[in-house]
């Protein structure tokens, strides 16, 4: 199908069926979401003539699937990518190359008035509450915004419907003529999450939810997420920088290094034994919330460096300059995302918790004259988390002093990337607009 005759299908809504059409070779249930390649490079423009002299290699060859009812976390430390893939997936971005499906259908290259339609069913909660709200409009326009841009006219009025969303997402209904400085933080992201399902969507990005919210917040909101999920039956894919807000809402885990997805997995693998050694030092940093196991020592691994420049990434495995494994092999060659274990993808030549990592398939293993790479040595500093209960029990234990040692990133990292993209050329498709189209800038 071309694109002409795509945005006619979409158009005409109609065509599109509830689940794909495709029936899938293997068990899997079948994808509300499907991506395959997905690219997103910025141009760096210089000069005069504006002549593009490089890219910001932000999304780089992403393949997932999103199943309908799932939670599908994606993880991974600012700059790499995961907000952009969000935008690409909710069409607010145009893709640079790769595929991207929605119900069978490809909206990859989809316009405005071709993604109209489907602006109905995938919807962007945004991170920061307080700048994706309207200051000058009521809770009842933002609420409301979706209806008019799509020329929909509620059952019961426009003002009951959005009364009902209010309650929904536990705010008073009727604060509907109130403005955003009236709420708090928590409130705000409630009216985000409202206006993102008053034309009741079905696939909802939230990009980083809470992460400008109070922590004392965080669980209430994501704990709305989940109850509306349930009530809705609601597919999400939700972005977080921090393993831990995810953990008790994803059904699946993406890690996500320099554009790319490094492990792919279900909770319990991910969590229990994850095979990257990324997933693992991110992994070291989650406090662990189990009472049984907070007498259990465990080491947090703090990475060392910064997060590499997605202007010139490094070769072979993106994550060889910070890893301790790293060999000669991961410096040359990339390692595909292949499946080591049941419904556990992993990039990486040597992966952790691998019962055969010689012999797993696409994987490298321990290939014979396969050096260790000298940066590998000095990659990580594992700092001993002593817990309260062990303290002055274990003589060797205690020597991770730095207060700041919970993060498993250093702490060097934060930004960094995010600022190598200085200089380069802002693209115009909405920055900062909402998942409701061009007109609401959400401003
Ligand atoms: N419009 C843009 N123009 C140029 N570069 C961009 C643009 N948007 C993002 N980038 C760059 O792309 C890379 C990925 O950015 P992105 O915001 O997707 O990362 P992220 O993982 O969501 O980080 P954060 O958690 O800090 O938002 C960064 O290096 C960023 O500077």
């Amino acid at each position: 199908m071309d694109r002409r005759d795509c945005a006619q299908a979409v158009s005409d809504n109609v065509k599109i069926p509830q689940q794909a059409d495709r029936t899938g070779a293997d068990d899997r249930p079948e994808a509300l979401l499907r991506v395959e390649g997905l690219v997103k490079h910025f141009p760096i423009r210089k000069g005069l003539l504006r002549r593009q002299t490089g890219a910001v290699q932000a999304v780089d060859g992403l393949s997932f699937d999103v199943r309908p009812g799932e939670t599908l976390g994606v993880v991974g430390e600012s700059g790499c990518g995961k907000s952009t893939m969000g935008r690409l997936i909710t069409r607010l971005l145009e893709p640079t190359g790769g595929r991207i499906e929605f119900q069978g259908h490809d909206i990859t290259h989809l316009g405005v008035a071709g993604m109209r339609p489907l602006r109905r069913d995938v919807q962007m909660i945004f991170q920061d509450p307080y700048s994706s709200l309207n200051p000058r409009h009521t809770i009842g326009t933002i609420v409301s915004a979706p209806f008019r841009l799509q020329g929909i006219e509620p059952e019961g009025g426009v003002k009951k419907e959005v009364q009902r969303l209010l309650g929904l997402v536990g705010l008073n209904p009727e604060h509907y003529n109130r403005y955003p400085h009236e709420f708090s933080g928590g409130q705000r992201q409630r009216i985000g999450i409202a206006r993102a399902l008053a034309l009741k969507p079905k696939l909802v990005v939230a990009d980083e939810p809470v992460s400008a919210l109070d922590v004392s917040i965080q669980a209430q909101v994501v704990n709305l997420l989940d109850d509306l999920q349930e009530e809705l039956g609601l597919t999400y894919v939700i972005i977080a920088h921090d393993l831990s807000v995810i953990r008790h809402v994803s059904d699946r885990i993406a890690v996500m290094y320099l554009g790319k997805i490094v492990e792919l997995a279900d909770r319990k693998s991910l969590y229990e034994s994850p095979m990257h050694p990324y997933t693992k030092a991110l992994l070291s940093a989650v406090p662990v919330p189990d009472p049984r196991r907070r007498g259990v020592k465990s080491d947090r691994i703090l990475l060392k460096g910064d997060v590499p420049s997605p202007i010139a990434p490094p070769p072979g495995c993106r994550f060889h300059t910070r890893c301790w494994k790293a060999t000669e092999l991961c410096r040359t060659q990339e390692p595909p995302l292949v499946e080591l274990r049941p419904g556990q993808q992993v990039a990486c030549h040597h992966p952790e918790n691998a019962e055969d990592a010689e012999n797993a398939a696409g994987t490298g293993g321990s290939t014979p004259g396969d050096k260790l790479l000298t940066s590998a040595r000095e990659a990580v500093e594992i700092v001993s988390a002593v817990p309260k209960a062990a303290e002055g029990k274990d003589p060797e234990a205690g020597t991770g002093t730095d207060p700041g040692a919970g993060a498993a990133t250093g702490g060097t990292t934060d930004g960094t990337a995010a600022g190598t993209a200085a200089g380069t050329e802002e693209e115009t498709t909405g920055g900062t607009a909402a998942a409701d189209g061009p007109e609401d800038t959400g401003k």
